[in-house]
């Protein structure tokens, strides 16, 4: 069995559908949201009965409900997870900036300032799987950048049985979120933007999630702010005729098996590689739980590309602008200034993509899609805005004011004109 097709990576002919997601889904999610702007409360209750087949009668989750998660949680695990968190916050901090004044010598400051968010909404999947480790890749940047208010939502079970995963529940804990709501998928993300009686809506909605949630993020732009189009995940492999099968094949699975949608693609030069890759993959998915997601994932947007040499390869993988990246070479630094468009790129063959999914600090909120042609990891900027700042002495008016008045003449508009010409004439005197 041959679970991916084979092709030259020159014939690879890349789809950039502009509308994301089928027709079909671009519907529900509209219907879906339109009945949260009605209904409220009461259509997420419905819609968690429809979609995640779960029947649940409160949305907030109690402070007994996460201390109970606890008992659910061995230590081990929360040793990780602590030494993830240190990870990710350290690597957060190095992201700060501060507010900043510029004084110049003819007295006038210029400067921005940089504020927090007051309330953000971030989205945690739990669909198909549960997803502790995106609590940490959403929460520790909004923290270290001061947000107040860090709501979290995230689906009321998990493949139809109802209960959040308590590892999300301690993740949050341990972070000191409080306000957490049982909601997930397009539901989740109208009632963050418009609020319900018992959802206050948002600034910014953030955070991965499947289809239905990224085509929401995108529907609801403009009424809040959303971060990237983190949708179903995707990874590029750039291998090499030294690169080990095992390995390729263990990273492609890694991400194959998210989601039907995710897509794995390795790029190389080498048949032999390709080949033995092939034969990997075949024998690895054996071996997983997940393998029918996995499978059809590979069967529908996986692929072997085949490059006439490795400049050709990097040219496809600039193309398809991965949302994860290995550059499993030889010499991976070497190429990682030919990387233009990548959200994370990982280096060698100890550098395996979940390194970056748990553990190293860098941020798995990646833009997916092709969207890292434009967009970037989820930050610590991301939960920022910025004021400018001015102010401008007499002398400095008084020297420059001339230039003002010419380029508010230009574009007709005399009043602008007439603001800094009254001031000429009266400080001038
Ligand atoms: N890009 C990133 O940074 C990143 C990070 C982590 C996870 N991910 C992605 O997040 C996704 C997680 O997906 P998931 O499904 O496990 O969880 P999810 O929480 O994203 O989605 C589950 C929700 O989808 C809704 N839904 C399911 N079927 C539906 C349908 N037919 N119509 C309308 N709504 C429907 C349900 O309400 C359910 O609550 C995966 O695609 C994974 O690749 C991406
Ligand atoms: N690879 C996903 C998108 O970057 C993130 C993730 C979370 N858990 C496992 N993987
Ligand atoms: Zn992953």
């Amino acid at each position: 069995m041959n679970p991916c097709k084979v092709m030259s990576a020159s014939e690879f002919a890349l789809e950039r559908t502009f509308e994301y997601g089928s027709p079909e889904q671009n519907e529900s999610v509209q219907a879906i949201i339109q009945h949260v702007l009605k209904e409220k409360d009461q259509a997420l209750f419905a819609l968690s009965r429809k979609l995640d087949k779960v029947e649940i009668d409160t949305l907030r989750v109690s402070e007994a409900e996460m201390l109970d998660a606890y008992a659910h949680v061995d230590e081990p695990f929360l040793t990780s997870l602590r030494l993830a968190i240190d990870n990710i916050r350290r690597f957060h901090e190095k992201q700060k900036r501060q507010s900043w004044m510029d004084l110049q010598t003819d007295g006038s400051l210029l400067g921005q300032i940089l504020r927090p968010l007051e309330r953000v909404g971030v989205y945690v999947p739990g669909g198909k799987a549960a997803y502790p480790s995106s609590v940490l890749m959403n929460v520790i940047p909004a923290q270290v950048a001061g947000v107040k208010e860090i709501v979290m939502v995230t689906p009321p079970g998990t493949n139809g049985v109802l209960g959040i995963n308590p590892a999300i529940l301690v993740a949050a804990h341990e972070l000191g979120i409080t306000e957490i709501y049982r909601v997930g998928g397009a539901q989740a993300v109208a009632a963050l933007a418009y609020g319900t009686e018992t959802i206050r809506p948002v600034d910014k909605i953030c955070g991965p999630g499947n289809i239905y949630v990224a085509l929401a993020k995108r529907n609801v732009y403009g009424v809040v702010d959303i971060d990237s189009i983190a949708g179903p995940t995707d990874i590029v492999v750039f291998a090499d005729e030294q690169a080990e099968p095992a390995y390729v094949a263990a990273d492609m699975l890694s991400q194959a098996e998210h989601d039907e949608m995710a897509s794995a693609i390795l790029v190389t030069d080498s048949e032999r590689l390709a080949d033995e890759v092939q034969r990997e993959l075949a024998e690895q998915l054996a071996h997983l739980q997940r393998k029918d997601i996995a499978l059809a994932s590979l069967e529908r947007h996986g692929a072997i590309l085949l490059a006439a040499n490795l400049e050709e390869g990097m040219a496809t993988v600039n193309r398809i602008a991965p949302e994860h990246l290995e550059l499993m070479v030889s010499d991976p630094l070497n190429w990682l200034g030919k990387v233009e468009n990548a959200g994370a790129v990982f280096l060698g063959r100890y550098s395996s993509e979940p390194v970056g999914d748990y553990f190293a600090g860098p941020n798995h909120i990646l833009p997916t899609n092709g969207t890292a042609r434009f967009s970037s990891p989820l930050n610590v900027d991301d939960f920022l805005k910025k004021s400018s700042v001015i102010y401008y002495s007499r002398e400095a008016l008084l020297q420059n004011g001339e230039h003002i008045v010419r380029l508010a003449l230009s574009e007709g508009l005399d009043g602008h004109a007439k603001a800094i010409q009254v001031r000429l004439e009266k400080e001038g005197e």
